[in-house]
């Protein structure tokens, strides 16, 4: 131990006089280098050993923050953290901290989902913030996919607005049933106007098929948490939300005995350690030195897993509804895209090809308008992929808005599909529907495949053709 402690201290005093010694010299100047990049190596490996072991001992909950663009979810956010933080459940995370792409820094919106974690007393929190501008659904598609629960985010001063609708529908269509909702920028309304808000708020949310009438809504001010003026609607009100939250969304029953699955979200390559990829296990126990295998895209790819983080903390295991960092032995991070899954070797398959039960949404709804018929492409995702879908009606003319139907859904590549998966399907910059996957079916063939990316015309003659097929 005693050693361990000398080595240590002598150890920047060593390699500052082989620094200068090296430096004098233009041949050794190389022996320099070699020994900065040592050093980086070695610090990044002692960063890894001295890393704190996560210690589970409280349940675990998937949450986030949805709504309008600039509703005030990021401000939330850090708000949350700010006000657990002084009762230590928390490490405060700044506005700038969360979204900190310089893009979003230069813009003032959230682009990237951003993962932060906290604590109540009876549960830890990963906490997904999502961006509400209109452009970015894909990414709060993403976001919301990995949440057990979601606080929606209405800022008293503008109301119930278009993406509150939006993301309240995908949440209900990508399977999030429990929702408590924020009522913002108290600060800057009347009281009159803040329970105008409640009351479109609970209309809107029993319309979209929620409780509308029991859920939890609370009012108050992110911004005045943050900076910590005005309790009774700043600090006070966040903790509010937190009971609420704590009390509303149950803790999902997790899949623990079935073989690991991950929908790959994120990689990141770390520098002397190798490839890390990001997601929540959405089933089994995933251990340190585990075998795995990256599917989707036409690739099976074989690795191990060498370090399992859970908040840049270390784990043992990590189990289902985990938001984990999985260190993983011989991939580059181009290898591994997102909406790959990561699963035990042999446990899952990709498909091009499947028989599904799909609820078209009603213009009311917020789907499309007009019928449509076979042959439509649409975009279909599913876990943290998306992918280009070709539909074929196989019972009936058409499908109006507001049915349940059946659909053959042809992908333009294969991906990771199992009998009983749900999926979103969307139509440019709308909602179309909601589905669930019945039947797997065989590969597409490569004539098949062409068909997809034929163009509409085309498409239609040969539909013409083959329902009569006398006709030149
Ligand atoms: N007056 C007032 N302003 C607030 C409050 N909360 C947030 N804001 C302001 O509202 C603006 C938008 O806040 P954000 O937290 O970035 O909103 P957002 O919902 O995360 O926005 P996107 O992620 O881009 O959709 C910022 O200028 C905040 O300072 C509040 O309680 N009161
Ligand atoms: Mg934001």
């Amino acid at each position: 131990m005693t050693s361990i402690i000398v080595a240590r201290a002598l150890a920047p005093v060593v390699h500052n006089s082989l620094k200068q010694l090296f430096s004098k010299s233009p041949r050794i100047r190389n022996y320099s280098k070699c020994l900065q990049v040592a050093t980086v190596n070695y610090n990044q490996k002692r960063l890894y050993a001295e890393k704190k072991t996560f210690e589970r001992t409280k349940p675990h909950c998937n949450v986030g923050t949805i709504g309008h663009v600039d509703h005030g979810k990021t401000t939330l956010t850090a708000a949350i953290t700010k006000v657990l933080s002084e009762q230590k459940l928390a490490k405060a995370r700044g506005y700038q901290d969360i979204d900190n792409a310089p893009e979003e820094k230069a813009r003032g919106i959230t682009i990237n989902v951003a993962h932060i974690e906290y604590q109540t007393e009876s549960r830890h929190y990963g906490h997904t913030d999502c961006p509400g501008h209109a452009d970015y659904i894909k990414n709060m598609i993403t976001g919301a996919a990995q949440m057990d629960g979601a606080i929606m985010v209405v800022a008293a001063t503008d109301g119930v607005m278009p993406q509150t609708r939006e993301h309240l529908l995908l949440a209900k269509q990508i399977g999030v049933n429990h929702i408590v909702v924020f009522i913002n920028k108290v600060d800057a309304a009347d009281k009159e106007m803040v329970e105008l808000v409640e009351m479109e708020i609970r209309e809107l949310l029993t319309e979209m098929g929620f409780d509308g009438e029991n859920i939890p809504i609370i009012a108050g001010s992110a911004l005045c948490a943050l900076e910590g003026k005005n309790p009774e609607i700043g600090s006070e009100a966040i903790m509010k939300l937190l009971k609420e939250v704590d009390a509303y969304i149950p803790t999902p029953v997790r899949e623990l005995d079935k073989p690991f699955l991950l929908p790959v979200e994120h990689t990141y390559s770390i520098q002397g350690r190798g490839t890390v990829v990001t997601g929540r296990l959405e089933r089994g126990v995933l251990k340190k030195g585990a075998e795995c295998e990256f599917v989707g895209y036409n690739k099976v790819l074989k690795s191990t897993i060498t370090g399992v983080e859970m908040f840049h903390q270390l784990l043992d295991e990590a189990h289902a509804g985990d938001q984990i960092g999985a260190l993983v032995r011989g991939l580059k991070r181009d290898d591994i895209k997102r909406g790959m899954i990561m699963a035990k070797p042999g446990t899952v398959k990709s498909h091009d090809h499947l028989e599904s039960q799909v609820y078209v949404l009603s213009k009311e709804e917020g789907g499309r308008s007009k019928p449509f018929t076979s042959y439509i492409q649409l975009q279909m995702f599913s876990r943290t992929w998306d992918c280009a879908v070709q539909v074929i009606v196989p019972d009936k003319e058409m499908v109006i808005p507001g049915e349940d139907s059946k659909l053959v859904l042809k992908m333009i590549r294969p991906m990771v599909i199992e009998e009983g998966q749900r999926f979103t399907l969307r139509d440019g910059s709308q909602t179309l529907g909601t589905g669930v996957v019945t039947k797997t079916l065989p590969r597409l063939s490569e004539n098949d495949r062409l068909s997809l990316t034929e163009g509409k015309k085309a498409r239609e003659k040969k539909a013409a053709a083959e329902s009569n097929p006398t006709a030149k």
